[in-house]
């Protein structure tokens, strides 16, 4: 059986560092928030240019390079490459769920976009 230790009873240093870590992991999941919509804005252009000239949305060989990067990068920063992997994945399933329903509305004859 595990016992716990309840929040009022914890020493003020451990609570300070805890507070200390929090503090940057937050700032961490903002700038991973941040860079997910900068990365959504390419891949919106890319759904748009594709849509355009009839590209498929998806590209299994650019993923297979993207991978096999993001695995090495992974690799050198002590990160699991399979989370990495997964990660990607995650994330291309999204774009490319996005990239077929802007073709879709380019087929339907939806109002373009700027992009
Ligand atoms: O590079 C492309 O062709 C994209 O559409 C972008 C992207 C990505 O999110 O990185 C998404 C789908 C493709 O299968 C490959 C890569």
């Amino acid at each position: 059986m595990t016992s716990n230790t309840s929040p009022g009873d914890v020493d003020p240093a451990v609570r300070e560092e805890l507070a200390r870590l929090r503090d940057s992991i937050d700032n961490i999941d903002a700038a991973v928030v941040h860079m997910l919509a900068e990365r959504f804005k390419c891949t919106q252009q890319v759904g748009h240019l594709k849509a355009r000239h009839q590209l498929p949305p998806a590209d299994p060989d650019r993923e297979a390079r993207q991978i096999a990067r993001l695995r090495t990068l992974a690799e050198n920063a002590k990160l699991d490459p399979a989370f990495a992997e997964k990660f990607l994945n995650f994330i291309i399933a999204e774009v490319i769920r996005h990239h077929e329903s802007i073709a879709e509305d380019a087929v339907n004859g939806a109002a373009p976009t700027a992009n």
